[in-house]
């Protein structure tokens, strides 16, 4: 599954026509399917008002009304004059069947559910005036909303909030991204009839999926022993931090490491898991870091001011390395880059502003583009930690599509690290242990949902959700209509 752009989007459209594919057929699929996915969500209604624009989400939603009339709801609908192309066929075929009465009567006050069909991906800037007024309207009404594609108005404000979203034929960034996928309720996808080979254009954004993210998982073999399926080397800690590395060896064991070893400065109470390997060290130059048995590194959590000499330290060891926190300066990262150590950083918005000598508002504006930054500059997966949580490496990038804001929790991103570098143990390359951990970590969110919940928890999770991963449980939240976290 992609992310498309709405010119993305536009373009598989165009390309299918140039196959020879009728465009109106695409039109009439998305109706129908907005039609469908109304009266599973709300069997009961009985009414329906249909708002819909002049552009081809307008024409949709024309679709949607002719479908519900024909199974027998009653249907007022309210679109204005002048619609061109497919959308002009398409009141053609409802005009057969209804009145359509002008934008100026909408009246909303008998309709048992809203079709909102005002604007699509062919928003190019922010209602105003009367249209600002009817998404206004449709919101305030307080009746159940049905929205065509996406909801109208985003991503801008005023939008319509919906109840129900249902994405044509791909989703686009409105439904993964925040403020928009709030406002879209449940997002239901629905393919359209586009040819697949055009929904999968490799340059477009990943959207982790559980059958992809299934596929990633290491397998673990019967005659498996500790030392064969991944060993982690966390390195970091203070004198003034002293839980990050003992929540980053957590979520390393949870993540299936086999064996852990945390290495922290001796004079800083670390105190790591009963089943990790303790390796206090008096400086981080100290010839015992070398001693330490690990297939991949976690480094920099709770390092302090002393992050970039540890950081520096395990460069040494030329192992796959997991970067985070107190790790994230340029000059370190490069130095890694340099080395030609397989590497994935962490940041968080704030470390990704420091890394990039920007802004954290930039950083928070465009994640991807940011992300991608990231990983061209410093040649690295990087994954920008946020929600959603992104992910790029020199010419791919991805967008998690787990998680929820009740992760926003200290520690949580230290969990993360110490997965990461588990899979990275077990032998997967950075862009897979990358999206394994991130996708399994906002899965272990979710799985606990509520707000109050607690890093170690989240580590605690992970089995949980692996195990469900594993026996093919999980559906993505556009097929299995969840309700987006607000
Ligand atoms: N593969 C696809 O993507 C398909 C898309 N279809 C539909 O087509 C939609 C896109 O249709 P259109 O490109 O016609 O665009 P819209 O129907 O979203 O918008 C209509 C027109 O409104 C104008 N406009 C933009 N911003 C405005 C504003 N702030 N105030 C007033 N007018 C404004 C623009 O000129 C735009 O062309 C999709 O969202 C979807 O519903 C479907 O018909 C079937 C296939
Ligand atoms: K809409």
């Amino acid at each position: 599954m992609r992310l498309f752009t709405p010119e993305a989007m536009r373009a598989a459209d165009a390309q299918a026509v140039e196959l020879g594919y009728p465009s109106l057929l695409l039109m009439e699929a998305a109706g129908r399917a907005v039609a469908e996915a109304a009266r599973a969500a709300w069997p009961e209604a009985e009414s329906y008002a249909v708002v819909a624009g002049k552009g081809n989400n307008g024409g949709d939603g024309l679709v949607a009304a002719r479908w519900l009339h024909l199974w027998g709801r009653e249907v007022r609908v309210y679109a204005p004059e002048g619609h061109r192309g497919d959308a002009a066929l398409a009141r053609a075929a409802l005009a057969a069947h209804l009145e359509i009465e002008p934008l100026e009567a909408v009246d909303l006050r008998e309709a048992d559910v809203v079709v909102d069909a005002l604007f699509g991906t062919g928003l190019t800037r922010p209602l105003e005036g009367a249209w600002a007024e009817l998404a206004e309207r449709i919101n305030a009404a307080d009746r159940p909303v049905v929205a065509v594609d996406v909801p109208s108005g985003l991503p801008y404000a005023p939008h319509v909030r919906a109840d129900l979203t249902v994405a044509l034929a791909g989703l686009k960034p409105d439904h993964v991204f925040y403020p928009g996928r709030s406002a879209c309720g449940r997002i239901q996808l629905a393919p359209i009839g586009l040819p697949p080979a055009l929904l999968e254009p490799r340059e477009l954004p990943e959207l982790l999926d559980p059958e992809t993210m299934r596929a990633l998982l290491p397998s673990r073999p019967g005659h498996a022993h500790k030392g064969s399926v991944g060993r982690v080397l966390v390195v970091g800690g203070a004198a003034e931090y002293t839980g990050a590395p003992a929540l980053a060896a957590l979520g390393a064991y949870r993540a299936g490491a086999g064996l852990v070893t945390v290495a922290y400065p001796s004079d800083a109470r670390v105190d790591p898991p009963l089943e990790a390997v303790r390796l206090p060290v008096s400086r981080w130059q100290d010839a015992r870091l070398f001693e330490a048995k690990a297939e991949a590194l976690a480094v920099g959590m709770g390092g302090g001011s002393g992050g970039g000499a540890a950081a520096r330290a395990a460069l040494k060891l030329k192992k796959p390395t997991v970067l985070d926190a107190d790790a994230l300066y340029p000059e370190v990262v490069k130095a890694y880059a340099a080395a030609a150590v397989p590497t994935v950083i962490t940041p968080h918005p704030g470390e990704a502003a420091r890394l990039l000598e920007t802004g954290v508002g930039t950083v928070v504006q465009d994640p991807l583009g940011s992300a991608c930054e990231l990983a061209r500059r410093f040649r690295t997966t990087a994954v920008l930690k946020g929600g959603p949580t992104v992910l790029c490496e020199p010419g791919r990038a991805a967008v998690n599509t787990t998680g929820n804001p009740a992760m926003a929790t200290g520690g949580a991103g230290d969990v993360l690290s110490g997965a990461i570098a588990a899979f990275l143990a077990a032998g997967l390359a950075p862009w897979d242990a990358a999206r394994l951990g991130v996708y399994l970590h906002g899965l272990a969110g979710d799985h606990l949902g509520r707000i109050g919940l607690t890093a170690h928890e989240l580590a605690e999770a992970l089995p949980v959700v692996r195990e469900k991963l594993e026996l093919g449980y999980l559906r993505p939240y556009w097929e299995a209509g969840l309700l987006s976290p607000r």
